[in-house]
């Protein structure tokens, strides 16, 4: 069995306000290899934004610990890239500089200026923007945000890439772009990912393992499904694949008995 890479160990976490006490996760325990691409899903607020901030940094957990290669992650830090679903880019710099900024705050001792030159260059060929390098985020189309966002992750050659609903504000074709080059991206570059979606065909295109939780408070990991399909996955091609087909009709199933579950409670 390939070691595991990120390490998810008896997480929980709660909020308190006052006397009020949320408890949001429950005993989460996951392994993700190198490599690897792992989507979660879950009804809406079952705390799925709060785990991939936890394997942030970006939030403490109340109980448990995540390893990254070993070492406890208590903080943010460049080895764990997050990009969200409404990119985050500073409106005053042109996609060129807002890449340049992450590359120059990871490599400034470690490449020289012509090297980081090069290296946000091939990001942002990486992600299809050369021709649009020298806008600004109000210039351009929320796609190329998103692919901006994508580039300024990947440019700091992070250990873990976190995507919380990275294509959730998009139409439906730009997604489509979007997924696929991200398929690519990761052939090439072999990232590990963890991504949050509420989109079910989007999760078992991309993913290696779906892992789906129970609704909260207190949500847990439900089930965890191996999507077995080879790659490159072709969307066309997979929409009548047997396994794809199972793959989707199992994570419906979860999701819609979780769901009828909360109308009965
Ligand atoms: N900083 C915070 N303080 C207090 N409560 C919080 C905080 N962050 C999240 N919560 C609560 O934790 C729960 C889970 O929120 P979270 O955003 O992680 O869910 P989610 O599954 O990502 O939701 P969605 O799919 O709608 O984005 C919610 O009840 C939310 O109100």
């Amino acid at each position: 069995m390939a070691k595991s890479f990120l390490k998810i160990e008896q997480v929980e976490k709660s909020f308190t306000r006052g006397a009020m006490t949320n408890e949001v996760l429950k005993d989460i325990s996951l392994e993700v290899r190198e490599g690897e691409f792992v989507s979660i899903i879950g009804h809406s607020g079952c705390g799925k934004s709060t785990l991939l901030n936890i394997v942030a940094g970006l939030t403490q957990a109340t109980k448990g610990v995540v390893f990254l290669e070993g070492k406890v992650v208590d903080e943010p830090g460049p080895d764990r890239a997050v990009v969200f679903q409404n990119h985050s880019l500073l409106p005053w710099l042109t996609a060129y500089e807002n890449v340049a900024l992450a590359v120059d705050k990871v490599f400034a001792k470690t490449k020289s200026r012509a090297e980081r030159h090069e290296w946000t260059m091939r990001q942002i060929e990486l992600v299809n923007m050369a021709h649009a390098k020298d806008r600004r985020p109000s210039e351009i189309s929320g796609g190329m945000k998103q692919r901006i966002g994508i580039a300024r992750a990947l440019a700091m050659q992070p250990k873990v890439l976190l995507l919380d609903e990275p294509f959730g504000a998009l139409d439906a074709l730009t997604r489509t772009h979007l997924q696929d080059q991200v398929m690519q991206i990761q052939a090439e570059l072999n990232n590990t990912v963890m991504m949050i979606t509420h989109d079910v065909d989007e999760a078992v295109l991309l993913s290696d393992r779906i892992v789906m939780m129970t609704n909260g408070p207190s949500a847990r990991i439900g089930e965890v499904l191996e999507v077995a399909l080879a790659r490159p996955r072709k969307r066309l091609e997979l929409v009548s694949d047997r396994g794809y087909i199972a793959a989707r009709a199992a994570v419906l199933k979860f999701l819609y008995e979780r769901h009828r579950f909360v109308e009965a409670a």
